[in-house]
């Protein structure tokens, strides 16, 4: 008999008549044969209630009381779907997150799924009954209760029909699927009918809310295709799942978290292992941490800046104020009224002016660009909050995603055109991994670049757009890109890294960038490495960036630039030291690499 997992959001369960409408899908789904687990959130904004209860109590509850008190939330919803289920005349039975048996770590506010068991519920489902999940929460070994972090609900869904090996994961929300950007947010948006798990996995994690970033990790391991669809109507949605929409199109959407803190550690001594002090006291607090630039000064000393949500401002401060005096930093400078802009998209490591076209319509409605990082399929760019939404609808017209790509494939055809064959390989391994354990895919080492870096960038509109528009037209295909924050005076750093072969032409278009717009300082390097370590979910597995840095500083190598992504951690090094870096970094990596 086949299995269905169904999970209501808060806003599918808001009120009296929306548990009725989720019961009635839910029993419609078991009358059609199917065997039905629903997994239910918090009633509309229950949860914010009950965090501010909280706040009114006091600034800092203990971190197991909260999760004591949002885990009531789902337990009110389960009871109430399950009553109304009964009420329609079928069966149902609810559960709490330790009577399903979801075993977590004992991070507070932030659990990691470990282990599930199912006896009972295939019990309860091969007795007639609709099982009812409370998502979001579960018990750790101590039977303390714990919460997946907000909008854990999907990650609950997800990971019950990967364990329950089930033939579909519909999440039922308040929009009829996944759009190319948040449709409140801009109202152009166009609802998509495929998405890939890569890209959704990176559009979660930059602000995307529509599906928790953690649930997409598990669909990803255990092949689970995901239906996201409105629970107000019968119309087909979006299906996640292993293959993009298009082949061709550079981007495939955008986002955008309106609310970040940008944090500078000014004057850090440019010497291995600062870093690493840095990160790994933020890293000890669970804080996810992103568009990490190091401006290299001239002085023998590098600034830091990093973002980090703005909620968790106050914690990273806390964790900085901790290492300052050891790693010797100057200063710290922050601005917590920044948002970050990205897009996102599988096909553009492939095309070359992607980074352009998004300077150049930032540039176009007039708004300056903080900072910028780049990874294999996104491109970010910290702009003022107070400019976030010209900048979200400027980036997604310039590149028409309004538009349905000419090559776009719905679900069907894909399913059609694919080799089930490659795609158990690629499931099976990855299967072999325990639940929410990092799971990494390899180690590799790109030899052949170089790195050209401007000092002294003018910090107004137009100058990015300039300088990468000069770079393409020179047919040049830039890899990593990063503008750091420059706290001091005003100015930026931009650094690139370029196939070697292209290093002198890159150097000519620079050179005539820097006398264009008076630029101080041009520096080069002809002789660097990447090397990048590739996984899922690797920027909420926060120990991974530390874990390099680690590495790297125990043996002396300096990182020069580093990106982050779910997909992957680049680091830039001195090719001398190539060798050894990977060498070490798949020791210390032995564990998680399959
Ligand atoms: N790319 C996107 N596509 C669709 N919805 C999005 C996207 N980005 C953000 N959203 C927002 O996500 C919301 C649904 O998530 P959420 O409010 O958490 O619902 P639920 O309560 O069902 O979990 C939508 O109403 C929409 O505003
Ligand atoms: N109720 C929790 C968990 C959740 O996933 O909710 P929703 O499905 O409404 O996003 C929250 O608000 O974070």
């Amino acid at each position: 008999m086949s299995l269905i997992v169904q999970k209501f959001g808060g806003t599918s369960v808001a009120d009296v008549e929306k548990i009725r409408a989720a019961a009635r899908k839910a029993i419609r789904a078991q009358r059609q044969g199917h065997q039905v687990v629903m997994v239910v959130s918090a009633m509309g904004k229950n949860t914010d209630v009950l965090l501010d209860l909280a706040g009114q109590i006091g600034e800092n509850p203990p971190a197991r009381e909260m999760d004591m008190l949002l885990s009531t939330g789902e337990q009110v919803s389960v009871a109430l779907v399950a009553m109304a289920i009964h009420e329609l005349g079928a069966k149902a039975i609810s559960l709490t997150g330790g009577q399903i048996g979801m075993k977590t770590d004992n991070s507070f506010s932030k659990a990691r799924i470990q282990s599930i068991s199912t006896e009972r519920i295939q019990r309860l489902l091969s007795e007639g009954n609709i099982v009812v999940a409370a998502g979001f929460q579960g018990i750790d070994d101590d039977l303390n209760i714990t919460t997946l972090g907000r909008g854990g609900s999907d990650t609950t869904a997800v990971a019950l029909a990967a364990v329950l090996g089930a033939d579909a994961c519909e999440i039922y929300t308040d929009v009829d699927g996944v759009y190319t950007t948040d449709p409140r947010k801009l109202p152009e948006a166009r609802r998509v009918e495929v998405i890939s798990y890569d890209e959704m996995l990176e559009l979660a994690s930059l602000g995307a809310g529509v599906m928790h970033s953690r649930s997409i990790e598990f669909a990803k391991k255990f092949g689970v295709p995901i239906h996201v669809r409105s629970s107000f109507s019968d119309t087909e949605g979006t299906m996640i799942v292993a293959e993009p929409e298009s082949m061709t199109q550079p981007v495939s959407g955008a986002a955008m978290t309106a609310d970040e803190a940008r944090v500078t550690v000014l004057g850090v001594p440019d010497v291995p292992g600062k870093s690493l002090q840095i990160f790994s006291a933020i890293a000890a607090r669970k804080i996810a941490v992103d568009m990490v630039v190091q401006n290299v000064g001239q002085d023998g000393s590098a600034d830091i800046s990093f973002t980090v949500p703005r909620g968790e401002l106050n914690a990273t401060l806390a964790a900085l104020d901790s290492v300052m005096k050891s790693v010797g930093a100057k200063g710290i400078t922050h601005d917590d009224e920044v948002s970050k802009v990205s897009v996102v998209g599988m096909n553009m490591a492939r095309q070359a002016n992607v980074a352009s076209r998004m300077f150049r319509a930032l540039a176009d409605a007039n708004v300056n660009i903080q900072m910028i990082t780049t990874s294999e399929i996104k491109i970010s760019a910290l702009v003022s909050k107070r400019q976030s939404a010209d900048a979200l609808r400027a980036v997604h017209e310039a590149f028409d995603l309004h538009i349905r790509p000419a090559d776009a494939k719905n679900w069907k055809q894909i399913k059609a055109d694919r080799s089930e064959a490659d795609f158990e390989t690629l499931v099976n391994r990855l299967r072999a991994d325990a639940l929410e354990a990092l799971t990494l895919t390899g180690i590799s080492l790109t030899n052949d670049q170089a790195r050209v870096t401007l000092h002294g960038v003018p910090d107004r509109p137009g100058i990015a757009a300039d300088m990468f528009e000069m770079i393409g037209q020179a047919s040049i295909f830039v890899d990593m890109i990063v503008q750091g924050y420059d706290g001091e005076d005003g100015s930026t750093s931009v650094s690139l890294t370029v196939e070697k072969k292209d290093l002198a032409k890159t150097i000519e278009v620079a050179k005539t960038i820097q006398a264009k717009h008076g630029m101080r300082d041009l520096q080069s390097a002809d002789h660097i490495a990447k090397i990048t370590v590739s996984g899922i979910g690797l920027r909420s597995h926060t120990h991974v960036a530390t874990l390099l840095f680690d590495r790297l500083a125990a043996d002396n190598i300096n990182v020069e630039m580093i990106n982050t992504s779910e997909l992957q951690v680049n680091a830039v090094i001195d090719a001398t030291n190539a060798a050894k870096a990977t060498d070490s970094l798949k020791k210390a990596f032995a564990e998680s690499l399959m």
